[in-house]
């Protein structure tokens, strides 16, 4: 290897910013936890492993940061071989999320965020003031909570802190080992809508490993699923993933309530939307966008529990979607899914 990667006469903008070739990994006894793998997740990608408990995903993760050497294979990260770079450097460049925060418990909040940026050689001054914005950014207001103690925040918003930390180097690679995994599922889902949120805002590639379907489909671009002994099953989009599992294991793990999970990645299909007959748009407090998805649409409804909500593509009112519609679609979709099958 010339260190450079064989991919660095790429276009840096069009090659995927973490390349796995051929990764397997076989730990000393013997247990084979990734086999063969192939994975490319391209840049400002969100990318979700999910698969049952001791199926790799963790294993791969660390291989990526080379927290575990790989037995065979190799990685790249921005067309960049990492085996041919050291790996404390390596790693400052790339945030790591894990559930157990790792917060230092004797320092207060706004030294855990900037411990990296001064690591990194920043001043006092600057590390405090990237520390600061992170905190607002994680969605924690600086004036309370930079100067208390990790004991004194919530579960959640430790997980926060440690999401704040990860970003404080501004690594275009994150790595996330489910970060969420300790939170009740309310917490949970308010993190993950922020998590979207932010990493729509900062552009940064992302692999978030869960064993939650549900979050998988919530949150990736694309998900990985792995099966037992490390191998890959499928490696497709939220709704692909849903509507036309590979084989039988996929299917069996992306589960039963499917349909329901689909309304999570269906847009809005206008064929769905009632006409705007008779209402008048000022009576509409409760609008949506066509690019919706259903599941979005039908938490609006349940919200507002007005029986209907307007719909615009940009500034124009389309029409109306019912319960009914939502009905409609899902049925529809559960149709498309059974005749894909
Ligand atoms: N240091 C180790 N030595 C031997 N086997 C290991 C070691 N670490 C992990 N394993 C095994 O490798 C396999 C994959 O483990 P890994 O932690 O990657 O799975 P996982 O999918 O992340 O699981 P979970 O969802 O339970 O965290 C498992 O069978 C595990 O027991």
């Amino acid at each position: 290897m010339d260190g450079t990667g064989s991919d660095a006469m790429t276009p840096p903008m069009t090659r995927p910013m973490i390349r796995l070739s051929g990764v397997g990994k076989t730990y000393d006894d013997g247990t084979v936890a990734v086999q063969q793998l192939d994975l490319e997740v391209q840049r400002g990608e969100l990318v979700c492993l999910v698969g049952p408990s001791g199926c790799g995903k963790s294993t791969t993760l660390k291989m990526i940061n080379r927290l575990i050497e790989p037995t065979t294979g190799s990685i790249e990260i921005d067309g960049q071989d990492v085996t041919g770079q050291d790996p404390v450097e390596m790693r400052r460049g790339i945030g790591y999320v894990i559930q157990q925060v790792g917060l230092f418990p004797h320092q207060k909040i706004i030294q855990n965020v900037m411990t990296v940026p001064l690591l990194y050689g920043e001043s006092k001054a600057k590390a405090r003031q990237r520390a600061t914005e992170l905190l607002e950014l994680v969605g924690l207001d600086p004036a309370t909570y930079a100067d208390r103690y990790p004991h004194q925040l919530s579960g959640g918003q430790q997980q926060r802190v440690g999401v704040a930390r990860a970003l404080a180097a501004n690594p275009p690679v994150l790595l996330m080992d489910e970060p969420f995994g300790a939170v009740d599922p309310i917490v949970r889902l308010r993190l993950q809508d922020e998590f979207l949120r932010l990493q729509d805002e900062l552009g940064v590639t992302v692999v978030f490993v869960t064993h939650d379907i549900d979050e998988a489909v919530r949150l990736g671009d694309r998900v990985a699923v792995f099966a037992t002994g490390g191998r890959l099953a499928q490696y497709d989009t939220p709704a692909r993933l849903l509507g036309r599992p590979a084989d039988d294991f996929v299917a069996d793990f992306v589960g039963s309530t499917s349909g329901l999970r689909r309304l999570t990645v269906i847009p809005l299909d206008p064929a769905h939307v009632e006409p705007l007959d008779g209402v008048r748009t000022g009576d509409l407090d409760a609008v949506i966008d066509t690019d919706t998805t259903l599941g979005d649409a039908l938490a609006v409804l349940l919200r507002e529990d007005r029986g209907l909500v307007g719909v615009k593509q940009g500034s124009q009112f389309v029409g109306v979607l019912t319960p009914n519609g939502v009905h409609r679609a899902l049925r529809a979709a559960l149709a498309e899914m059974a005749a894909a099958r």
